[in-house]
C-alpha cells in the first residue's frame, strides 16, 4: 500500500538529509507505528507519503503509484484515498461536528443525500452518537479528536495518517482514541500513526519503525517503543 525504496529527502539549505536511504514497505491493512526522538523524520516521512514534500531521490509508491511521477491535477485524488489526524485536531471551529463531517464530503462533490445517510453513521462509529449538533469548543478534546478521526474517515479512505494524535490527551482519553483507530485499522484501512507515547506503542504491539537522524534503524513486528540495541 505503501512503499519506500531508497528515500532520501533533504531539504534546501540543510546539510543533514531529514530521511537518508529509507526502505520500507507497508501493507494493505497493516498498523505502523512510526517512532523517534523529535527530528528524527517522521514527519518528513507523512508528508511524503502525502505529496506534500517530495523525495530528493528513491521512489514513494502509494496504492501501486510511484506518487512523484503523478500529474500535478491528479494529486488532489490520490490524496483522497489517504484520512489525515493531526495532534491539534485542526477542525473548523464555526461548523458544527456534523458540518465538519460534511465538509470533507462537499468538497470532494458527494451528494446532498449521501452526505445524510453517511455523516450521522461515522459519528455512531466514533462514538458521537448525539452530539452531531454541537461545537468543536463544547467538546472534550478527546471528543474533538474523535470528529477528526469522523472526518478523515468518512470517506472511506484506504489509509489513515496520524502524527502524533494523542499528543494533546491524558492517557486514558488516549486509550480511547487508539481503541478507535484499531477498529478502523480492522475495517481493512491501512493505519500508520507517529508517535512519541511509549505506554502507547507498548500496550498496542504493533509494527514499529523507528528513525534515527533520518534513518531506518528498527522495523519491529509487534514491537515495543524503546528497544535496547
Ligand atoms: N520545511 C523544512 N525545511 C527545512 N528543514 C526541515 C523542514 N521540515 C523538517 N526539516 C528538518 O528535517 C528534519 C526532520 O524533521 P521532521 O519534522 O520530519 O522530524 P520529526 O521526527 O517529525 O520531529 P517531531 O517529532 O519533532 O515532529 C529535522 O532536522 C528538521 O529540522
Amino acid at each position: 500500500m505503501i512503499r519506500f525504496e531508497k528515500v532520501v529527502k533533504t531539504y534546501p539549505g540543510q546539510d543533514h538529509s531529514a530521511l537518508d536511504n529509507v526502505t520500507a514497505d507497508i501493507e494493505k491493512g497493516e498498523f505502523v507505528f512510526l517512532v523517534g526522538t523529535s527530528g528524527s523524520g517522521k514527519s518528513t516521512f507523512l508528508r511524503l507519503v502525502l505529496r506534500e514534500a517530495r523525495p530528493t531521490s528513491g521512489r514513494v509508491y502509494v496504492a501501486g503509484k510511484e506518487i512523484n511521477r503523478l500529474a500535478s491535477w491528479k494529486v488532489p485524488r490520490m490524496r483522497r484515498q489517504i484520512g489525515t489526524v493531526f495532534q491539534d485536531f485542526r477542525l473548523l471551529n464555526n461548523k458544527t461536528v456534523s458540518e465538519n463531517v460534511a465538509f470533507a464530503l462537499q468538497v470532494i462533490g458527494r451528494s446532498r443525500s449521501e452526505i445524510t445517510k453517511v455523516v450521522p453513521e461515522t459519528l455512531e462509529l466514533v462514538g458521537l452518537d448525539g452530539k452531531g449538533d454541537r461545537m468543536p469548543d463544547e467538546l472534550s478534546g478527546g471528543e474533538q479528536q474523535r470528529v477528526a478521526i469522523a472526518r478523515a474517515f468518512v470517506n472511506r479512505p484506504q489509509i489513515l495518517i496520524a502524527d502524533e494524535p494523542t499528543g494533546n490527551l491524558d492517557p486514558a482519553t488516549s486509550v480511547g482514541i487508539m481503541k478507535l483507530l484499531d477498529r478502523i485499522n480492522r475495517t481493512g484501512t491501512t493505519v500508520v500513526m507517529a508517535t512519541h507515547d511509549a505506554g502507547i506503542v507498548d500496550q498496542m504491539r504493533k509494527r514499529v519503525i523507528e528513525l534515527e537522524h533520518g534513518r531506518l534503524v528498527r522495523d519491529q513486528a509487534e514491537g515495543v517503543y524503546g528497544f535496547q540495541h
